[in-house]
């Protein structure tokens, strides 16, 4: 057995047995997500964060590269209290440094306490607790991480289901999950995924129907580009946002966003519909907040902590949600949002070609 070190703020170092050999540094979150960890795991808004489950036993169905939502692991690091060897072995082939036997509780209560923190996480034969504690100390704030976007998003366009009879959709693909693409074209939307910088003349071009800010990793206000897209396009093209997106947009349109102490991370996020009453159960993955909706009304609501999930404007023909609608993981409560916001294109007046 090798051994492993997590090194927390405040120079704490907690021991821990190695699964995936390596030495990394990100943001501690957790997940109480319970299933759907090969899902999570390949969801590039975790880019640079370390991610804590916090259910005990991860790994005990497998890993199938057809739950995966994107072509890589997106953590930099992985804890858990107990990792199966398959998840190991697919950990240790991604170099992604894993680490079990630790108590997850413990971590878990000291996220909720202090926050989502910086740590450092080493594994392997010859690791010393100082060196978790030296990737502690070269570990950055998620804010400073100013070019986020490129890490995770296609380098060129890429269109999807071409000749689909629905609504032509722009994804700003600021590390958007697969789900979100599958979910569109199951509608029979064209989708072209754009890179997180596009400018406004590839829109120009595509002349789409919808234009639709994706996911990702890090703080929203890293991401200009989109915003610059939003301020241009709103009111002009129909405009949905999932997670980030929902961030993008409101800090664009008059509004503002906030870090969260620990955020939500999990499958079973209640949210409720401030119209009909209802509540829905939800998949979420997001540290930061919208403080203000600007020029939104928020429609929907977390019922844990009041924070918005939902954001629409009727005037502008948005549309935003801070869970992620199309699951994977998690219910399957919300992928109306889909039909939704297609729904938009379609109420608009086509014009007759004769
Ligand atoms: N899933 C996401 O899009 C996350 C959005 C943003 N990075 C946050 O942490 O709040």
């Amino acid at each position: 057995m090798t051994d492993a070190y997590v090194a927390l703020e405040g120079e704490r170092v907690v021991s821990a047995r190695a699964r995936a050999p390596g030495r990394t540094r990100g943001e501690l979150v957790f997940t109480t997500a319970y299933t759907g960890y090969e899902e999570s795991l390949t969801d590039p808004s975790y880019e640079e964060q370390v991610l804590t489950f916090s259910y005990p036993l991860i790994g005990n169905y497998g890993v199938r590269s057809e739950r995966f939502e994107s072509d890589r692991v997106h953590p930099r690091a992985v804890v858990a209290r107990e990792l199966t060897d398959d998840v190991a072995s697919w950990l240790t082939e991604e170099d992604i440094p894993a680490v079990d036997h630790l108590d997850t509780r413990e971590l878990v209560i000291g996220i909720r306490e202090e926050g989502a923190m910086q740590c450092g996480v080493v594994a392997g034969d010859d690791v010393t607790p100082d060196d978790a504690l030296e990737e502690l100390a070269q570990c950055e704030a998620m804010s400073d991480h100013t070019d986020i976007g490129a890490q995770v998003s296609v380098d060129s366009p890429v269109t999807y289901n071409r000749d689909g009879e629905g609504p032509s959709v722009a994804l700003i693909d600021c590390g958007a999950k697969d789900s979100i693409v599958t979910s569109l074209i199951d509608r029979d939307a064209t989708v072209h995924v754009l890179p997180y910088d596009t400018t406004e003349a590839t829109i120009e071009e595509l002349s789409p129907d919808l234009l639709f800010v994706s996911n990702g990793p890090g703080d929203p206000k890293n991401f200009d580009a989109a915003g610059d897209l939003v301020e241009t396009y709103a009111g002009e093209i129909p405009l949905a946002g999932i997670c980030l997106g929902q961030q993008v947009i409101a800090d664009t349109l008059g509004g503002d966003t906030e870090k969260m102490t620990f955020g939500h991370r999990g499958v079973n996020q209640p949210v409720r519909d401030l119209q009909t009453g209802q509540v829905v159960m939800t998949t979420q993955n997001h540290g930061y907040t919208v403080s203000d909706p600007g020029e939104l009304d928020v429609t929907q609501i977390n019922v844990n902590d009041d924070t918005p999930e939902g954001l629409d404007s009727d005037d502008l023909d948005i549309k935003t949600r801070q869970y992620h609608p199309e699951a994977n993981p998690g219910p399957h409560d919300t992928l109306d949002f889909f039909d939704d916001v297609l729904g938009m294109v379609d109420s608009k007046p086509t014009v007759s070609a004769d």
